[in-house]
């Protein structure tokens, strides 16, 4: 029997998953960039780092350049910068990948329950999910500062469980990370990847999964062929 049998709600991962959120970091990080004379960076360099949450992301653009105790002494003047630059362009620059409406409304027409549940800041999150009209989908949306612990702990997997009333193992989560299987994979809910996102520069099949689909209509299709 799959892992996929019995699945009522689906947990879904925000940058790298629905949203191509790149160009919108690049934007901001070198406008924090340019406010310390710290020369631009490009979007490769920046898909690498993203994944972990805003402290961890400006904590390695800053260690690009300088070493940790001048990062610790600057982190919180960057961290103002970054968030205000972020908050001034948030989702002008970023863009949702194929297939994600799609299949957003194919698995609430499966009957599943939703979820978003990412790293990045709730501040950031609540306008962008909304400003690309994907904000209706989601019966909750927890941010990576909306609980003590983010990804790759299990504990907002495991929030989402609890706020629906199911075991892990009938919700599915879904992301582009190795932080989204490993939250998973401890939470004890079955997951999927996707593989045109951002995985710290990792081939996504490197990842423990339970599949990977090329789309978030693809992942509807195959949840669909298991229930
Ligand atoms: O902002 C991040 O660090 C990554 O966010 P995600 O969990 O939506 O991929
Ligand atoms: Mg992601």
């Amino acid at each position: 029997m799959s892992v996929l049998a019995g699945v009522r709600a689906a947990i879904i991962d925000l940058d790298g998953t629905m949203l191509d959120t790149i160009p919108d970091f690049h934007v901001a990080i070198n406008g924090m960039r340019a406010e310390l004379d710290l020369a631009p960076i490009s979007q490769d360099q920046i898909a690498l780092m993203v994944g972990k949450g805003s402290e961890n992301l400006i904590r390695s653009v800053l260690g690009l350049d300088w070493d940790a105790a001048r990062v610790k002494a600057h982190f919180e003047t960057a961290m103002d910068a970054y968030q205000r630059h972020y908050l001034s362009i948030n989702g002008n620059f970023s863009a949702l990948y194929p297939g994600v409406i799609e299949g957003l409304t194919a698995l609430k027409a499966q009957g599943l329950r939703l979820a978003c549940v990412t790293n990045k800041p709730i501040a950031f999150t609540t306008p962008l999910l909304k400003l690309k009209g994907l904000d209706g989908f989601f019966d909750v949306v927890y941010g990576g500062d909306s609980l003590p612990r983010k990804k790759p702990d299990p504990l907002p997997l495991q929030t989402v469980c609890a706020d629906f009333g199911l075991a892990p193992a009938q919700v599915v989560a879904v992301g582009d990370s190795s932080n989204d299987a490993q939250a998973a994979r401890a939470a004890g809910c079955p997951v999927l990847t996707v593989p045109y996102g951002y995985n710290h520069g990792e081939a996504i099949h490197k990842t423990d999964s339970d599949g990977i689909v090329a789309t978030l209509l693809d992942a509807a299709i195959l949840i669909r062929s298991h229930n």
